[in-house]
């Protein structure tokens, strides 16, 4: 009895003593010890309150931060013409679409074009025939800021059905028909091949070059048909045929094309070969310049058509390509070697279709003999050797002034001269051709002090013999 009466006793003593310690002042501002271990506790709560706090907040923040990384990242991917599909209001998003086209390129006006098809489906014979407002007040204008367009329907009605009747030409990338719209109009409809998305590329080609372009000696784009795969080009008809049909076709012992009509024909490719490159901007390279792709009227204006390699280039701007385009015999040699393009391509072109227009000769005509199947080396050789007069075509009934002849020489030899940088420009070219003094006496007299002019001085028969070569053999011995 007496061990548990002591050791509650002492039970009893330490519970005084540890209350009166805690109830003791202690030195941290006189608080007594039991406030000061509350103090503790409470501000350790508050640690871990605050640890927590901040550790929630900085993950929020990162997942933030993570959320606009990704979504930033998929905006771009959606394209702009899906988000305006999914617009509910039509008339908005019919402005929407006119106010983009302005902004956009031409591509992706093209694209704009597809998706009106999708939205609406075929409706064919809706459209009229003024360029973008339909008479169906439901269907809202497919006016891409430039010509117009036209729906399948209507292209198989002008050209019933894309008859084999109808068919004017074919070329490379799709066929030609005439076609008869609604209101009368005669047009040419190109249905470009779909060969592996090349008709998307040419029909993007097209319309970027020469959508919004006109020139009366440029064949104008009225507009086109994009449904489906279907991708057709819709241009003014000109109704003549091409220029290779009237050099190399059937047309008896005489040519119609007369020495003046020819001249005719090559100022007028000059002038709108001068109007792409010189003209607009960006620059237009046409990249295919060949007598078919020469279009005729009937009172032989010429019309260059056939845009589907032309390139876009921004000034003084060359464009380098790994895959050379163009027809063989008239692609310029630093083109074909090097795959570097810029308008002296088409300028080299251009002197090697004045050759034709002049010799009625193909670039390339392996039914000649060895030394005569290439255009430019014969030129360049008969020329060389004083015999300027013989390159004439023999069906010109009436000869060119000697003069007349001259000019149209020099200008074929400058414009295939191997330095790109001595080609004349399209410009000047047209200059040259169109005046009665060139070649001017300055431009004589530089020439043959540069021993360049001889054979064209000679080919003029009033000429005294000179030193050999032309400009070609120059800028090689250069
Ligand atoms: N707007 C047009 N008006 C009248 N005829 C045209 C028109 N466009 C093209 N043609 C004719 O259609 C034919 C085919 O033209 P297209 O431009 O498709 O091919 P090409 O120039 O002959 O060959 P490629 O495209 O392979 O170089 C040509 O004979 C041309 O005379």
């Amino acid at each position: 009895m007496s061990v548990s009466g002591n050791s509650s006793g002492e039970i009893q003593a330490s519970a005084t003593s540890i209350s009166h310690r805690l109830t003791s002042k202690t030195p941290f501002l006189s608080l007594k010890l039991y406030a000061v271990i509350a103090i503790l506790i409470l501000c350790v709560l508050a640690a871990f309150l605050l640890i927590f706090l901040c550790v929630r907040t900085n993950r929020i923040s990162r997942k933030r931060k993570m959320r606009v990384k990704h979504s930033s990242g998929l905006i771009p991917l959606v394209s702009k013409e899906i988000v305006e599909i999914k617009a509910p209001d039509r008339t908005e998003n019919c402005e929407k679409k006119e106010i983009k086209v302005e902004h956009l390129d031409l591509k992706e006006a093209c694209e704009v074009v597809e998706v009106d098809d999708a939205e609406k489906g075929k409706s064919s014979g809706e459209s009229d025939v003024s360029g973008g407002s339909r008479s169906d007040a439901s269907v809202e204008p497919q006016n891409i800021g430039w010509g117009r367009w036209y729906s399948l329907g209507e292209l198989e009605m002008a050209t019933r059905g894309f008859s084999g009747d109808n068919i004017i030409g074919e070329g490379g990338y799709g066929i030609v028909y005439r076609g008869v719209l609604q209101d009368g109009s005669v047009v040419a409809v190109k249905n470009l091949l779909n060969n592996k998305g090349q008709a998307e590329k040419e029909f993007k080609v097209e319309v970027e070059a020469i959508g919004k372009v006109r020139h009366k000696n440029l064949v104008g784009l009225i507009g086109y048909c994009a449904e489906g795969v279907q991708r057709m080009l819709v241009y003014e008809y000109i109704d003549n045929g091409n220029l290779e049909q009237w050099l190399h076709g059937d047309v008896g012992p005489v040519s119609p094309l007369t020495w003046d009509i020819r001249m005719r024909i090559a100022i007028g490719t000059a002038k709108g070969l001068a109007y792409l490159h010189e003209g607009l901007e960006p620059k237009v390279v046409h990249r295919d310049i060949k007598s078919s792709n020469i279009l005729l009227d009937r009172k032989w204006n010429a019309k260059v058509s056939d845009f589907g390699l032309a390139k876009l280039l921004g000034p003084g701007a060359s464009y380098v390509t790994t895959r050379v385009m163009g027809t063989f015999g008239y692609v310029s040699p630093e083109y074909a070697s090097t795959g570097m393009l810029n308008e002296g391509s088409d300028v080299y072109s251009f002197g090697v279709l004045l050759m034709e227009i002049i010799t009625g000769r193909s670039p390339i005509d392996y039914s000649r003999p060895a030394g005569e199947m290439n255009l430019v080396d014969w030129f360049k050789g008969m020329v060389a050797n004083r015999r300027g007069e013989e390159v004439v075509d023999p069906l010109i009934e009436i000869q060119p002034s000697p003069r007349a002849l001259k000019r149209a020489l020099l200008v074929c030899l400058r414009c295939i001269d191997m330095d790109v940088l001595k080609r004349p420009k399209m410009g000047q070219i047209v200059h040259m051709l169109e005046a009665d003094e060139f070649p001017f006496r300055s431009e004589l007299r530089s020439a043959r002090d540069k021993d360049s002019l001889s054979p064209i001085a000679s080919a003029s028969n009033n000429q005294p013999k000179q030193s050999r070569g032309d400009g070609t053999e120059k800028s090689r011995r250069r």
